[in-house]
């Protein structure tokens, strides 16, 4: 057994120590993976790894897949086949291959025909799949949501879900713990999404880089999980690996009989053990944030980064009063984008759409608090015409649901948009998309450019904001909508019937899942014979690119519609498409790697901080090696894209930013850098002083030596072998999540109080 941390833990120690599998040194270990999400955008490219391997997928047991990111979200009732149902080839192809894979490796799959289908990180939870103590992740950054069960839940790349599914553990580095306290008493209309766009606002989107979030405090504890999902899931936002809450009641009840979730006596065993899960009062965190629950009003965005936050009653900020050149620029162009003045009053910005969905913000809570605001505004009150107004529910559980409800009655008699559930237009890789110019007052996490569609507008805030938003036609104070009319209205509306969400669950015995082609292996891992499949890095000479800016998001780096490949080349062309190609003519911009020496950069240099933030999509260092870069040189990098670089044989550099401007310089020049990773310096021209950087020695060892993870984890076979029978025994509720035979299973308890 590997030492665990000693003296006093965090939450995070606790749950790091409890995986770790094989300590590798300096911080690096081979940790377990309890569970494990999969979509169909990051897993093909996945499948054909093993599928060329011959490898099986080691713990299906362990393993839940579902379609969301290309899914239409229009009526159902005519489906047949993905095939015929979905029009768009590429979106298609992708839904088809995920059914196709699913078969062959035996996996428990919620399809598009089956209630419990919907957004990864609203099914895990609603499942029960999703429990306290566990590591769970997904190819997917917003993994980080199940956090809010006192989980270590982070997002991976393709590589890495390849190796997940390969060998069910990963190779990761410790991070930083981070606590962020919100204590006193919330205002009125002030939500879980108002907190945690205010949070991202005070520590900005690199702010918890390197690090996991823990979120405490007594504002934290009153959330309901569905308030605390809203939380984690945006730490991804903030730049965190992942987020979390200790569990307590709340996550009990909110667990206790869902299909998944241990039961019985196994329940009791459970419980016991989650809660021993909680900081304990000396632990040392690394960071250490305090916000005080009265600074926070009802928040939204005004710009194109998640920190672009302004309270609802402010003006659009004056790029003038930003001193910093880069960080100008960035605020100029992002208002250039957005079509917005200076000064402007927020409450004055007329919306074109409104959306009400994505893995933030599509839970029944939230649909109720949204509905809530729309019962407010009156019996008469509709959605202006020149709005469309559009509620996506996270689930086919969360719209039954809202559908016994009444909900979906009080959305559509005022002129909402009701539909199935999807990512839909959080990110538009289905056809629900903005068209350049549109505005949208949008409940999901990204406000990108190009995000919601291309040219589309983003202002990020909470349902019920969205929802005054739809019923004014312009952002609006919620506030507006509270008080003793808006109560009055409540009252005088339909009454309302709370359906308790476990009593849908009605299918709750999941078949075995077989798998059609590959053996599955519960107690031996497939040969290391594979060949590496990594390129060595040791020198890169040759042109370096310069980029002025702040927040380089992945967004930016490779579009959506580029992410609906099933291969991992051929993306040259994508690499900050938006930026290179004229949106209305398509023809070249003068966007750096448009322009000669720089059409045949080897390397990046970026000035501005935070490279890479955003999604988990390794189609963004796909794209830039296509391109033929294959060092980025940057103040900072997101941890998912530098992980996912260097899965590719490619080396992130960070250095301190008046480095990388001097790189810059040099690079506007025109003149070659040179990056030697045994020496860890990158020389300049001209006889200039190199400039030093560090990477971990483990990480520079497998670059050095293009070594792939998957290989090197095969060498640890009897490690987890080990590791597993010793799982059985502890957390044996954590084997076969429910499968018929493996827990019993028993009718769900249905006593759960609901509330507004
Ligand atoms: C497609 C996926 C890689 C991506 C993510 O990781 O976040 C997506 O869900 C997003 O929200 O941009
Ligand atoms: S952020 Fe949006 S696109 Fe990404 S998983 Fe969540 S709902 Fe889907």
């Amino acid at each position: 057994m590997p030492a665990p941390t000693t003296g006093p833990r965090t939450l995070y120690d606790k749950i790091w120590d409890d995986h770790v599998v094989e300590q590798k040194g300096d911080g690096l270990a081979l940790i377990y993976i309890d569970r494990h999400l999969v979509h169909e955008v990051t897993s093909p490219q996945a499948f054909e790894g093993l599928r060329n391997a011959g490898r099986p997928v080691r713990r299906p047991d362990c393993t839940l897949a579902t379609v969301d990111h290309n899914v239409p979200t229009v009526s159902r009732k005519n489906f047949k086949t993905v095939e015929s149902f979905i029009d768009e080839p590429d979106s298609r192809a992708q839904c088809a291959a995920l059914e196709e894979n699913v078969k062959e490796f035996g996996l428990t799959y919620f399809g598009m025909t089956d209630k419990r289908q919907g957004i990864v990180h609203i099914i895990g939870p609603e499942q029960g799949f999703t429990l306290p103590g566990i590591t769970c992740v997904c190819g997917d950054s917003h993994t980080s949501t199940h956090g809010a069960f006192g989980s270590l839940a982070f997002g991976i790349g393709t590589s890495e879900v390849e190796h997940v599914l390969a060998t069910q553990t990963l190779l990761q580095r410790k991070g930083k713990n981070m606590r962020i306290t919100v204590d006193g008493d919330l205002h009125e209309g002030v939500t879980s999404k108002d907190v945690m766009l205010h949070i991202i606002g005070v520590i900005g989107t690199a702010g918890g880089t390197g690090s996991v979030i823990e979120f405490a405090g007594s504002v934290i504890r009153g959330f309901s999980m569905e308030g605390r999902m809203s939380m984690c899931n945006m730490s991804i936002e903030a730049g965190a690996r992942a987020g979390m809450v200790a569990p307590d009641e709340v996550t009990f009840n909110y667990l206790r009989g869902r299909p998944l979730a241990p039961k019985g006596e196994v329940w009791d065993r459970s419980e016991a053990y989650w809660r021993s899960l909680k900081s304990d009062p000396d632990a040392k965190f690394d960071i250490e944030v305090n916000i005080p629950a009265s600074d926070i009003i009802p928040t939204v965005t005004w710009g194109t980064s998640p920190q672009d936050v302004v309270p609802i009653t402010g003006v659009v900020p004056n790029p003038a009063n930003i001193t910093d050149p880069v960080k100008r620029a960035s605020a100029e162009r992002s208002l250039t984008y957005m079509g917005l003045t200076p000064n402007t009053p927020m409450e004055e910005i007329a919306v074109d759409k409104v959306f009400i969905g994505s893995c933030t913000n599509a839970r029944i809570e939230d649909l109720r608090s949204a509905a809530r605001i729309v019962l407010a505004a009156g019996p008469d009150a509709k959605v202006p015409s020149s709005v469309h107004a559009m509620v996506v529910p996270g689930s086919g559980l969360v719209k039954k649901q809202s559908e016994v409800e009444g909900l979906d009655a009080i959305f559509k008699r005022a002129g909402f948009d009701w539909r199935e559930a999807g990512c839909s237009m959080c990110l538009g890789m289905n056809p629900d998309q903005l068209s350049p110019g549109q505005r949208c007052a949008s409940t999901s996490n990204r406000n990108f450019e190009g995000r919601q569609g291309s040219g589309g507008r983003t202002h990020l805030l909470s349902p019920a904001m969205a929802a005054a938003a739809a019923m004014t036609g312009k952002l609006t104070d919620v506030r507006k909508f509270l008080g003793a009319t808006a109560e009055a209205n409540i009252a005088a509306g339909p009454k309302l019937k709370l359906a308790n969400a476990l009593e849908l669950m009605d299918d709750d015995v999941l078949p075995p899942p077989t798998p059609e082609k590959h053996a599955t292996s519960s107690h031996s891992l497939p040969s290391s014979e594979t060949s590496s499949s990594v390129e060595k890095f040791t020198v890169l000479k040759g042109i370096a690119a310069p980029l002025h800016t702040e927040n380089v998001d992945t967004d930016m780096i490779i579009p959506k519609q580029f992410l609906k490949t099933l291969k991992r080349t051929g993306l040259a062309n994508a690499l900050f498409y938006t930026l290179r190609k004229d949106p209305h003519t398509g023809a070249d911009t003068d966007f750096v790697l448009n322009r000669e020496p720089y059409t045949k950069a080897k390397i990046l240099v970026c000035s501005g901080k935070n490279f890479g933030c955003g999604s988990s999509r390794e189609h963004a260092p796909w794209s830039l090696k296509d391109f033929g870069i294959r060092c980025v040189i940057a103040p900072s990098f997101a941890d998912i894209f530098r992980n996912n670089s260097m899965q590719n044989g490619m080396l992130p550099v960070a250095l301190p930013q008046e480095e990388c401007v001097a790189l810059a310089e040099d690079a506007e020049a025109g003149l070659e850098l040179e990056v030697d990773l045994e020496k860890q310096e990158v020389r300049r021209p001209n006889g200039k002083a190199p400039f030093s950087f560090t990477l971990d020695p483990f990480r520079r060892h497998c670059l050095l030596n293009g070594l792939d993870d998957i290989a090197l984890t095969m060498q640890d076979a009897k490690a987890i072998e080990t590791f597993e029978e010793r799982r059985s025994e502890m957390w044996p509720w954590l084997d076969g999540f429910g499968y018929q035979g493996k827990i019993p299973l028993s009718k769900p308890n249905t006593t759960k109080k609901m509330d507004w």
